[in-house]
């Protein structure tokens, strides 16, 4: 059988150095540890301060409360965020198109995101909206930009794995399966800050490629 995109990238993760595998059936998940230095990680937490606002979801289900944190879209024409980009995509061994442009998310205390998944519901009635011409999501890279002193951990339910925020952490799942149909065992929930702020970076793949900009790509 002719080996998946999906596989070659966990084959590719599991080989990285210092990479440690979450060990269950139900979803692939990698941990990286320090993958972005402490400085680094200020300079992307002053431009998400610079450029907030209230985040969004799709398919909205009636509760106003499912998401409380502030988003930033992040400027690709931005040397060092363009930089961070490539290397997420190195990590990967995913070709720059495929990858939705990097966004930084903030929670403030008694914010959160609710458990969610972030494939797109094939049946929902956003899904025209956001994946007529990329398709559907696939990976999903997220960095933790600090610690926060209390709360602010994310929750996969179907395992019952809690990732802390730890500066500089990546953490990569797939959201779907070898065979691309969606996986619900990747429910998750970004947990109540409790104390202080949460910072981190979203970065999502997905099966064809983004409608970048002139320009935007380098
Ligand atoms: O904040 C977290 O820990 C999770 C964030 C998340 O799941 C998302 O942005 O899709
Ligand atoms: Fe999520």
């Amino acid at each position: 059988m002719a080996t998946s995109g999906a596989d070659r990238t966990a084959t590719r993760l599991a080989a990285l150095p210092g990479i440690r595998r979450t060990p269950s059936p139900k979803l692939e998940q990698f941990v990286l540890p320090r993958f972005l230095d402490h400085a680094t990680c200020d300079a992307l937490i002053d431009r998400i301060d610079a450029a907030a606002r209230p985040s969004t979801i799709a398919d909205p289900n009636g509760d106003e409360y499912f998401r409380t944190s502030s988003t930033c879209d992040l400027d690709h024409r931005d040397a060092l965020v363009a930089e961070i980009n490539a290397r997420l995509h190195d990590l990967m061994g995913i070709p720059l198109p495929y990858g939705e442009p990097l966004q930084g998310q903030r929670y403030e205390v008694g914010e959160e995101f609710k458990a969610h998944t972030d494939y797109f519901d094939p049946h929902g009635a956003d899904w025209e909206t956001y994946c007529t011409i990329p398709g559907q999501r696939s990976w999903t890279l997220m960095i933790y930009l600090n610690e926060p002193p209390a709360g602010g951990a994310t929750r996969f339910l179907a395992t019952g794995k809690i990732h802390q925020p730890e500066t500089g952490k990546l953490l990569a799942w797939n959201n779907v399966g070898r065979d691309g149909t969606i996986n619900p065992d990747t429910l998750h929930h970004g947990m109540k800050v409790r104390k202080g702020r949460k910072y981190i970076v979203t970065k999502w793949f997905r099966e064809r490629p983004w409608p970048w900009a002139e320009g935007e790509l380098g």
